[in-house]
């Protein structure tokens, strides 16, 4: 009998971008020759185990269909008020045909490698767990306000990055149960926790940024040149 691996990548599009305080949402920005947000669907779709590429966008976003068509896979839908409610609609929205897992990856990182990624999966899907793409912290890390209050130890500390990876079920049900309950959610991993199962830590690369804030811009251009520099030799 044939296993049912199938994955569906989500990428959460329908942030506003405060942090970045651009005219546009940041995904929209240009960068090395397209949108962030092309970039990212670009490296996804590579991807050839991902059954369809789901993109949470605001419901009154006027960008995305202007976009030049990437791959047959990618599907538009609606986000929501947080991060994790965009990524919940997702969900649903894969409902009536469900896939086992899901690959959920920020739009604002385009960065992302495609090695780390393949990782990921087939490191989460040999072990029959979910798991995140993560960084070990490298600096040394204070506690505090106005002053430092503390050295905190890192030994045991990771900057969470995406993709995260995890069964559909098993995500659906615990981003639901915790946003009913109030719970702060940041990531699908922080759901999972919440829900008492274990999220694998798979290193991934550092340069796997989050772009936010202006100063990232000029970090993102350069590596994605790089990137776009080396695929041509
Ligand atoms: N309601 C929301 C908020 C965020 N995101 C997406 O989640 C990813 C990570 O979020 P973040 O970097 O915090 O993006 P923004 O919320 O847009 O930024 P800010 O917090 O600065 O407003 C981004 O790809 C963003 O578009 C989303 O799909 N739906
Ligand atoms: C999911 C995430 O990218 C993991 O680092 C992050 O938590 C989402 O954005 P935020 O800046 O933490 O809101």
């Amino acid at each position: 009998m044939k296993t049912n691996n199938t994955i569906a990548a989500i990428v959460p599009a329908a942030g506003v971008g405060s942090r970045m305080q651009h005219n546009t949402p940041k995904q929209y920005i240009q960068l090395a020759g397209k949108t962030i947000l092309e970039h990212t669907l670009s490296k996804l779709s590579q991807l050839k185990s991902l059954s369809q590429i789901v993109v949470a966008v605001s419901q009154t976003d006027p960008y995305f269909d202007t976009l030049s068509p990437i791959d047959s896979r990618i599907i538009r839908a609606n986000g929501g008020q947080e991060r994790a409610d965009s990524v919940l609609n997702s969900l649903l929205f894969l409902e009536s045909n469900p896939p086992k897992w899901v690959l959920v990856h920020d739009a604002a990182r385009p960065l992302v490698s495609i090695n780390d990624i393949e990782t990921l999966i087939a490191q989460c899907i040999n072990d029959d767990e979910g798991g995140i793409l993560a960084s070990k912290v490298k600096d040394t890390i204070k506690r505090g306000h106005t002053y430092s209050e503390q050295t905190v130890p890192r030994d045991d500390l990771w900057q969470a990055l995406t993709p995260q990876f995890f069964k559909y079920d098993e995500l659906k049900n615990a981003l639901h149960s915790a946003l009913a309950q109030g719970v702060t959610i940041t990531d699908e991993a922080s759901a999972i926790e919440w829900a008492n199962k274990p999220v694998k830590l798979i290193a991934g690369r550092s340069d796997n940024i989050k772009i936010t804030t202006p100063e990232d811009l000029d970090l993102a251009g350069f590596l994605l040149n790089k990137q776009h520099n080396e695929r041509a030799l």
